[in-house]
């Protein structure tokens, strides 16, 4: 594991709204990641973890505090210097898929790389390793409507990883799926890790927590708890 955290939080605070509807999602939240770690983000419903996840990948602002991916202060840069880093660095799976119905998987996966420049015949040859790394080889002409949930799942998973994305953001990513499909994407987001990536996974599944190298709980947008997950869990 380098030292070097892949994302840092540096005092972080967010508040959603202004005036009388001002709530406070975070508040002054630090925390590092290094690469090769995997962590699991907890705690009830409100306390802030999808705030700490978007602020994370750069989807949104923090109101006060700083944000850093792969060294980069984020607060320094416009939108689209935002949304470049997002496309070269972050990874993203949410519980609500967002494959485009129309795009078949492999189109689905490519489409990021393009939308970087990468030439359709590279992002076509990256779209099919990351689907063959994660056994979907066989369904990347099909459209999302025509492969079971899971294995959209999973598509969405290989859009996430597909290029050098260092960073992975999880939200809730086993939220729709069986014990079993649900682990397989443990699975891979563990061998991402393992092959150097950060992955921070939001979760409310003990089972699926027992996978990462640490978790940290929420609780009322704030850090409760940050502890190490020994060795002999699920892994
Ligand atoms: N865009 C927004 N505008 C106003 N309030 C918001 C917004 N997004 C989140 N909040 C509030 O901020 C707090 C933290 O929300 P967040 O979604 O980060 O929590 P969470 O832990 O991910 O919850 P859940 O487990 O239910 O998804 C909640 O009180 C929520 O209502």
């Amino acid at each position: 594991m380098s030292f070097d955290p892949v994302v840092r939080l540096a005092d972080v605070s967010r508040v959603h709204g202004d005036g009388p509807q001002a709530v406070p999602a975070l508040r002054e939240v630090s925390l590092d990641v290094a690469a090769g770690e995997l962590v699991a983000v907890m705690g009830p419903s409100g306390s802030g973890k999808s705030t700490l996840l978007n602020l994370a990948g750069g989807l949104d602002r923090p109101t006060s505090g700083e944000v850093v991916v792969e060294g980069t202060p984020l607060s320094g840069m416009s939108a689209g210097e935002l949304a470049g880093l997002r496309r070269r660095h972050v990874g993203y799976v949410f519980q609500d898929l967002n494959l485009i119905p129309s795009l078949t998987a492999a189109e689905n996966v490519m489409l990021p790389r393009e939308l970087d420049g990468v030439r359709t015949g590279q992002a076509r040859r990256e779209a099919m390793d990351a689907l063959g790394e994660i056994g979907l080889a066989d369904v990347a002409g099909r459209f999302p409507d025509e492969i079971s949930g899971g294995q959209r799942q999973r598509v969405a998973i290989a859009r996430a990883l597909v290029g050098e994305r260092r960073l992975i953001l999880a939200d809730e990513p086993t939220g729709a799926l069986d014990t079993p499909t649900g682990d397989d994407v443990l699975q891979l987001l563990r061998a991402r890790c393992d092959a150097g990536a950060t992955v921070l996974l939001v979760t409310h599944e003990p089972r699926y927590a027992a996978w990462a190298d640490r978790v940290v709980f929420l609780r009322d947008g704030e850090i409760a708890d940050s502890t190490a997950v020994p060795l002999e869990s699920a892994r």
